[in-house]
């Protein structure tokens, strides 16, 4: 077991702390299984929503938050039946809104694991109101269960009633529906055809801009980000934050950097040139490497 998780394992039932500790490995980054959540029930006598809430200290250890020390974990449900963990992440040195937040830590960590679609989020503490407008943009919008301590699990539409949504700008699509944007790109470098197919993956119905960030580090660990847009526009999570989130989930340290691509669509009405190495210069003395793909 990875040590960082030494006090979330004192705040769990003990049959549940024996049983996941062995599965808190140095590449655990808040991915569980169905069959490993099965034997997670079994051993400690919880299920569902009792063993979701119960696993929130784990998911919370995965926060990095220098600046508010709040430490905030959530727990993406698939329908796959595998649950996927986010946290809280927080850039010392540039304006709060290159933050992330435990919900769309969560969400995205699923969205990149292939889940295609939510039935539930589970949370330590109250979403924000970003939060529940970020959840709005999920294709399962109107059915995702929304968990909190000491709340009757309740729909997202009981969180944000009268919802703005992707509807109101005449989509019928959402996040986690696929994507496969065609754009193309003359390179044979395998990590910039990686950020390519993450591009292509993207979901960005507003601005057209699909992009995406690759992230590798020199031992060949490879972290991607890709776009995931929000029809109120400001909740929508950039590429470079989501995969610097996923970097932060597995407790890698943000020296460990080598090379930071970002490839986005040249037919966009927007781009993430500055705002990604904004938030790069932040952790890293690494410089972006660019990329226009072809649409
Ligand atoms: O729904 C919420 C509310 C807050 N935070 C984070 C954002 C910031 O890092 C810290 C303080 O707001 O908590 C979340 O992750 N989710
Ligand atoms: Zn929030």
């Amino acid at each position: 077991m990875n040590t960082r998780f030494n006090d979330a394992l004192t705040q769990l039932p003990k049959a549940l702390a024996d049983t996941v500790s062995p599965m808190l490995t140095d590449h655990f980054a808040g991915h569980l299984s169905a069959e490993q959540l099965k034997e997670l029930s079994d051993q400690s006598g919880l299920s569902g929503a009792e063993l979701y809430l119960a696993l929130l200290p784990i998911a919370a250890t995965l926060s990095y938050a220098p600046i508010s020390n709040f430490f905030v974990g959530a727990i993406a449900h698939g329908e796959s039946g595998d649950i996927y963990m986010g946290a809280n992440m927080e850039l010392v040195g540039e304006a709060l809104f290159h933050s992330v937040h435990a919900e769309q830590s969560a969400i995205s960590h699923a969205w990149l694991a292939g889940e295609q679609k939510l039935v539930g989020i589970t949370v330590n503490y109250s979403p924000c109101g970003h939060c529940r407008q970020f959840m709005t943009e999920l294709n399962n919008n109107d059915n995702l269960i929304i968990r909190l301590p000491e709340q009757p699990a309740q729909p997202l539409t009981h969180y944000l009633p009268y919802a703005f949504g992707p509807k109101d700008l005449g989509m019928e699509d959402g996040l986690l529906d696929g994507n496969d944007h065609e754009m193309t790109l003359d390179s044979d470098d395998p990590l910039v055809q990686r950020a390519l197919r993450e591009a292509n993956a993207s979901y960005a119905p507003y601005s057209k801009t699909p992009a995406a960030i690759v992230l590798a580090t020199e031992s060949g660990q490879v972290f991607v980000g890709r776009y995931a847009e929000n029809a109120a526009f400001n909740p929508s999570l950039p590429p470079m934050q989501m995969a610097i989130n996923a970097m932060a989930r597995q407790g890698i340290g943000f020296d460990r950097i080598h090379r930071a691509i970002l490839v986005e669509g040249d037919k966009g009405q927007i781009s993430f040139l500055h705002s990604a190495s904004d938030a790069l210069g932040t952790i890293s003395q690494v410089q972006l490497e660019t990329y226009k793909a072809q649409s």
